[in-house]
This record gives structure tokens, C-alpha cells and sequence, in this order.
């Protein structure tokens, strides 16, 4: 401070004699700081006013934002591109594959406008996140928090030991003391064994913490994801989440990790900073310089470049936000090919999905690129303040104390210069600590708001699983021409499911009932405006009517899949926690395990020896759907891939072994013969009905009506007939509504 005003007192002096007045120098001062200010604050304004007509800064409708995204992908592909023409079919195939993306990734924000940032969403949802990854104050999470703390606050501790260490040792060189010099370095070596232990145990722990944090928010989302059968629900009825997959997997594992990192990475050079400020305070003191002088330059120096770099910073939040969504789309292509692979092979469609593909990486790829260009400049600056402005800084800091020292004249010479030579190895090393720490702290940033682009990632997927569990869904936009049109209640935009699920205890009442239940699709579709039916046990249901007349989604709304937006549903109530109608697709699922593990899904090994339900009686069910031979050929115990292995009628049959196995009130057969022979399939019927079965079955093939007692038939307008079988031939025209 003493030599600033000394400079600026002869840089005035000098001014004078040039023939300038300090009044005029004063005023062009203060109109530069005017300027100054004015740019400040105007900076922000215009650039992001020519964000958004170029980029994907300040944006908050996110369709706008991809809209952007294109812009600047395409700019990246046309360098690329050998020929105009090219060029334009790859910019039409993006075009396609951000439309896919959006369509198949549900992505459209509909409710949130929120985009990831620092901001106080992002501080409220790390909290609620925090909470559930730290639940109590004194847990394993915390236990390990507290020796994480200790190892930090260690380290700072060793580093300053070491610093005060290589002083003393620079001292002694200069003194010529071998025995001193000999000892320093003895201890230098000794220190380095706890040092290099800490250092280790940090990262050991920093994994640790991750891993503990992770295992908490997947328990926590699991539950969620399973809960009221969410993981329906929210790829079927809500469009908010594209991808649960990957934000339950990937994104939950890097917000962890981050979280962990930043707290060591945060934390430590918080330590660092105060312990080094007192160290250094300390030994100006000695050397009886102003022990505030260096610390308030540094702190001017340090929080304008900070706040220089926090202006010209880009938005890192949201770049890595869309990188994920990019990811997660490439992913769920990739499991899509997977998932279809024999389709795909048979259409010979492997070009097709080799553009799609090539088309999502390259999306990632741009998006990535667009990133790194942009940590290129920024990491430039960063680096020019922090290696050379903050050196400077740093190098008038150390000389400071020996430059405003005075002398003790009690000493001798060569004392005095070994003592200061021991203040500037010690006070330079300090530095470089500290320089280090306060370079740890300002990269934080970015990590902070990378780290706000996950917890938007993560605390969105967890309030769209609790939200959706309740039955708020956030997905149709329908216009408010048909939303007038509708018989459906709105709210918000989105529609009121008014109607009633009432379960039924007494066993005498085991029937189903439905009085003025609308068929609503998802996407608010009415495909039937109202259906009144009464379904008791033994009344064997045969469902008929054009395809897309609303068959299996009568089926979804028995099932509660589907939200009831008015009159009332009467079921018996699930025992269990399983519902009593079981149903049954045309495309069976085969899930992971053996072939006991098919037949009883979705009961486990244990609910199988709880009903004490033998091999034997499992190789019987087999028979009932002449299904033996796979026994014979297959162990029941070896886990194969079901899917493949079986063919379509054999994984249809091994559907309804789980039906005869399972024993249900009621089946709900949707098409699940089609691919059985007939005299299998009346075989399977016979069975079905004698075990006390109540039959409610979707199909086209009329041989099965002999097994049914009503008929329920669609005519594709929303109408539909519901009689007692016989009744068919003599009163065709009878609608009960
Ligand atoms: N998840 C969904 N989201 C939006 N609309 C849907 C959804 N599932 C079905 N639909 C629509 O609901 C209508 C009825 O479908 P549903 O599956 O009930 O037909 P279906 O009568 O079983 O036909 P099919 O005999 O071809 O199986 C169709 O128009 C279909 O497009």
C-alpha cells in the first residue's frame, strides 16, 4: 500500500510538472470509472440480446433453445461437408433427428421454464437433494463427511509444516549450518509419509462419499420409479422425462460424484486460503512489516478478476444440460436397435437406423465441440489472470514486507539476510498454496454450474416420479378449440381425472363395475364417451370391434394404467399388493431367469415355496399348455435369453402357464392366442374356465365365442353393445348406456 501511494505520489508530481492540474486528472478519473460502470452494466444486456438471436444463452422456451442448437450444429457440419448439396441433406437430417429427439425424448418442458443455472431453484433443489442423500445428521454419509473434513484440514495443516520446513532449510543453506540443514531435511522426509497417506486417503474418501451419495438417490428413485407403476406412467402418460434410463443411471452417478468432488474441491482451499492468510500475517509480523498491506492488494486483485470471469463465464449449466439430453438420446437409439434387432434385420433396415445413429452421435459430438470452444476462451482468460495477473500480484505481496521492513540493527548482517531469504522461500510457497487454493475455488465455478445442469437433470426426474405417482401428468397440449369441444374438465391446461376407483373387500361383491367410464387416451383422445358394464364372476366376457375402437385401453383403465376422468370404476381390492385380474398381451414379456422364473413371473422363488408349489406341479402347468418339451430339452434352473429362445406361440403359451399357475379372478386375454393353434387354444380355454377363471378376452377369431358368456363390441364411433351371447342373433341393435 505504502509503495502504491509512493507511485502514485510521483506519477502525480510528474503529471504537474507536464502542466496538468490534479482537478482535471481527478475528473478524467472519475468520468473513466462513470464509463466503466456503464459498461458493466450494459455488457450483460447486449450480449444477451445477441445471444438470442444466435445462441442458446438467455433462452427460455427450449424449443427456441434446440431451434438454436441447429443453428450452430449446422454451422459445425457445413465446415465439415464436401458439397453444398450434402450439406444441405445432412442439415435436413438433423433437422429430422432434433425433431426425433424431441419426439421421442418427450422433452418439451411443458410446465418447468426453468432452465439449470446458478440461481435459487437450483439452491432449493440441491437442498431437497442433499436432504435425501444426507437424511440424518449423524449417518454413514456423515461419518464419512467428518474424516473427509479432518483429511482436508490435515493436509492444510502439513502443507504449511512443509512450507515453514523449506524456509528453514533455504536458511540454513545460506547460513552454511550442515548439522541444521541435515536435520530440516530429515524431517522433510519424515513429513512426507502422513503427507502423501492424506493425500490418498482424500481421494479414497472423496470415491467413497460419491459412491454413498449415489447409493442414496438410487434407493430413493428406484422406489419412486416402481411406485403406483410409475415407470409406465411417466414414458406413457407424462411427456416431462426423455430417457428415465439414462437420468437414472448416468446422470444421478456424475451429479454424485460432482457433489463429492466440489465438496473437497470447495472446502479445502476455503482451509488453505485462511490457514495460509494467518501463516503469512504471521511472518510479515516478524519481519515487522504492515501485516495487511498484501492481503487487502491481494483481495482487490482477486475479486475483480473473479467478477470479470463471472460476467464473460458461458452458460455452462445449460451447454452441459442439452449434452446430457444428447446422450441420453444416442442411448435410447442404440437400446432401440437392440430391442428390435430381429425386425431390423428381417426389414433389412440396417441403413436407416445407421443414419439415425450416425446422425445422434454427430448431435453429441457438435454439442461437445460447442462446449470445448467455448471453455477455450474462457480457460484462456481464467488462465492469463490466474498464472499472470495473480503471479504479479503474488510477487508484489512477498517483496512488500521486505521492502517496507526495517532493518534490526541488533543483528548482523548476514543474519538479517538469512532471516529474509527464510520469510521469502516460506512466504513464496505459502503463495503457491494459496494461489493454487484461490485457482481451485474460481474453476469451482464451473463446476458449480455444471454441477446445477445435473441437480436440474436429477431433481426435475424426482419431482416428475412423485408428481406422476399422485396422477399429475404434464403432456397434452390440446387445443382450446377441441379442449371446448371436450367433456373433459381442465385445469392449467391439463385435464381433471374426476373419476372414482372404488375397491370392493366382500368377497360376494368380487364383481367388476363401470358406470359412465370414459376411454381417454393420454393424449385426451375420447375413443368411447361412456361405458356402463357389470361383470360378475363367471360371466365369461368375449371384446370385439375395428382396431383402435378401444379394446385393450378398456383394459388399461381396469388395470388403473390409465387415469379415470369420470364415473366409477368397482374392482376387488389387489391382495398382496397384486391385482386379482392378471393380464396378458399378444407379445408376452419374458423377463431375465430361468424357466421357473418364467412360468411363476411375477411371483419370486420365495412366493413360490410360500404357496408350496412344487417342480412337478410346475412341469403340470407345462402340459396344460403342452409346453413339456421345453422342459425336457431345458433345465428348470438354468437362466436363458426367454425372448429369443422361444418362438412366438411358445412365449404366447408360456403366458398363459403363468395364468395357470397364478390361479386369478379375472383374465384379461388380449389377442394372447393368436399365434396358438386352435384345438391348443380351445384346450387352454376348457382349462382356464374350469379353474374358476372369469375370461374377459380381446380377440378377432369368432371360434372362441363358444367359451363366453356376454359380448361386449365396439364399433369404432364410440358406441358399443353389451349382451348376454345367446341374446346375439335375436336383439343385435341392443346398447346399454
Ligand atoms: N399410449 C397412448 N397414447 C396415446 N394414444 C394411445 C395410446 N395407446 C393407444 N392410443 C390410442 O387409443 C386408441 C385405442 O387404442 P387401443 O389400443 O385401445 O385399440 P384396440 O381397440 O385395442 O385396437 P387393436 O385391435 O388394433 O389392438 C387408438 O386410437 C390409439 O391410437
Amino acid at each position: 500500500m505504502t509503495v502504491l501511494s509512493k507511485l502514485t505520489d510521483s506519477t502525480l508530481k510528474k503529471y504537474e510538472q507536464l502542466g496538468g492540474t490534479r482537478e482535471a486528472l481527478s475528473k478524467a478519473f472519475i468520468g473513466a470509472a462513470i464509463f466503466a460502470y456503464t459498461v458493466k452494466l450494459t455488457y450483460p444486456i447486449l450480449r444477451n440480446q445477441l445471444s438470442g438471436g444466435k445462441g442458446c444463452r438467455g433462452s427460455s422456451d427450449s424449443d427456441k433453445t434446440s431451434k438454436n442448437y441447429n443453428n450452430n450444429n449446422n454451422s459445425v457440419v457445413k465446415v465439415k461437408t464436401k458439397s453444398r448439396k450434402n450439406t444441405e441433406n445432412e442439415d435436413e437430417l438433423q433437422t429430422k433427428v432434433a425433431q426425433a429427439e424431441k419426439i421421442l425424448s418427450k422433452s418439451k418442458r411443458l410446465k418447468t421454464k426453468r432452465q439449470p443455472g446458478l440461481n435459487l431453484d437450483f439452491l432449493l433443489q440441491l437442498k431437497k437433494l442433499l436432504e435425501i442423500m444426507i437424511p440424518r445428521p449423524l449417518c454413514y454419509e456423515t461419518a464419512l463427511l467428518g474424516i473427509h473434513t479432518v483429511c482436508l484440514v490435515s493436509r492444510t495443516f502439513l502443507s504449511i509444516y512443509v512450507a515453514a520446513l523449506e524456509g528453514a532449510i533455504v536458511k540454513f543453506i545460506v547460513r552454511k549450518d550442515i548439522k541444521n540443514f541435515a536435520l530440516m531435511l530429515l524431517k522433510w522426509f519424515g513429513i512426507a509419509i502422513p503427507a502423501t497417506f492424506i493425500n490418498s486417503m482424500i481421494r479414497y474418501l472423496e470415491n467413497k462419499l460419491a459412491l454413498a451419495f449415489r447409493t442414496r438417490l438410487v434407493k430413493h428413485s428406484y422406489h419412486l420409479y416402481f411406485k403406483n407403476q410409475n415407470y409406465y406412467r411417466v414414458s406413457n402418460l407424462d411427456g416431462r422425462i426423455e430417457n428415465a434410463d439414462h437420468r437414472l443411471t448416468e446422470d444421478i452417478s456424475v451429479f454424485a460424484s460432482s457433489v463429492a468432488h466440489l465438496y473437497s474441491h470447495l472446502t479445502k482451499p476455503c482451509f488453505d486460503l485462511m490457514l495460509i492468510g494467518l501463516a503469512m500475517m504471521r511472518s510479515s509480523q516478524k519481519m515487522r512489516a504492515n501485516i495487511f498491506s498484501g492481503p487487502l492488494l491481494a483481495f482487490v486483485v482477486i475479486s475483480t478478476t473473479a467478477h470479470i470471469l463471472r460476467i464473460v463465464s458461458p452458460k455452462f449449466g445449460l451447454l452441459v444440460s442439452e449434452e446430457a439430453n444428447r446422450y441420453g438420446h444416442l442411448r435410447h437409439i442404440h437400446s432401440r436397435i437392440i430391442t428390435n434387432a430381429e425386425e431390423i434385420a428381417f426389414y433389412g433396415g440396417h441403413k436407416v437406423e445407421l443414419i439415425q445413429l450416425r446422425e445422434a452421435y454427430n448431435r453429441l459430438v457438435s454439442q461437445m465441440n460447442m462446449i470445448f470452444s467455448q471453455k477455450l476462451w474462457f480457460v484462456m482468460l481464467e488462465q492469463f489472470f490466474m498464472k499472470y495477473v495473480w503471479s504479479g500480484t503474488g510477487m508484489v505481496m512477498v517483496s512488500l514486507p521486505i521492502l517496507t521492513s526495517t532493518t534490526r540493527k541488533d543483528r548482523d548482517n548476514s543474519t538479517n539476510v538469512s532471516e529474509r531469504t527464510q520469510y521469502l522461500t516460506t512466504a513464496r510457497n505459502l503463495l503457491i498454496s494459496g494461489a493454487d487454493a484461490i485457482e481451485r475455488l474460481m474453476s469451482s465455478y464451473k463446476e458449480i454450474v455444471a454441477l446445477a445442469g445435473y441437480t436440474y437433470r436429477v431433481a426435475g426426474m424426482l419431482e416428475v416420479f412423485e408428481e406422476t405417482a399422485q396422477g399429475i401428468y404434464s403432456k397434452t397440449r390440446i387445443s382450446e378449440a377441441r379442449r371446448a369441444e371436450s367433456i373433459l374438465e381442465f385445469q392449467n391446461g391439463q385435464p381433471l381425472a374426476k373419476g372414482k376407483i372404488i375397491y370392493t373387500d366382500d368377497d360376494q361383491t368380487s364383481g367388476i363395475y363401470l358406470h359412465s367410464v370414459p376411454i381417454v387416451t393420454p393424449n385426451c383422445d375420447i375413443v368411447v364417451p361412456s361405458l356402463t358394464l357389470s361383470i360378475e364372476p363367471g360371466m365369461h366376457l368375449f371384446i370385439t370391434g375395428p382396431n383402435g375402437c378401444g379394446k385393450s385401453s378398456l383394459f388399461r383403465i381396469l388395470s388403473g394404467l390409465w387415469p379415470i376422468y369420470g364415473g366409477e370404476l368397482h374392482i376387488p381390492r389387489p391382495i398382496e399388493g397384486k391385482p386379482c385380474m392378471f393380464y396378458i398381451p399378444q407379445r408376452p414379456y419374458m423377463s431375465i431367469g430361468s424357466l421357473c422364473d418364467q412360468i411363476i413371473y411375477p411371483d419370486t422363488r420365495e412366493d413360490m415355496d410360500r404357496k408350496n408349489v412344487t417342480e412337478a406341479q410346475l412341469r403340470e402347468v407345462l402340459k396344460m399348455v403342452a409346453l413339456e418339451h421345453i422342459a425336457e430339452r431345458d433345465s428348470f434352473d438354468v437362466v436363458r435369453d426367454w425372448k429369443d429362445i422361444l418362438s412366438g406361440g411358445e412365449k404366447q403359451r408360456m403366458a398363459i402357464a403363468r395364468l395357470f399357475y397364478h390361479k386369478p379372478k379375472y383374465a384379461l386375454l388380449d389377442e394372447c392366442t393368436s399365434a396358438v393353434s386352435v384345438d391348443v387354444e380351445s384346450s387352454i380355454y376348457e382349462i382356464a374356465k374350469n379353474m374358476g377363471i372369469t375370461l374377459l378376452t380381446i380377440t378377432h377369431r369368432p371360434t372362441l365365442r363358444k367359451f363366453h358368456t356376454h359380448l361386449l363390441e365396439f364399433d369404432g364411433q364410440g358406441n358399443w353393445t353389451f349382451q348376454p351371447l345367446g341374446n346375439v342373433e335375436s336383439s343385435p341393435s341392443g346398447k346399454l348406456r
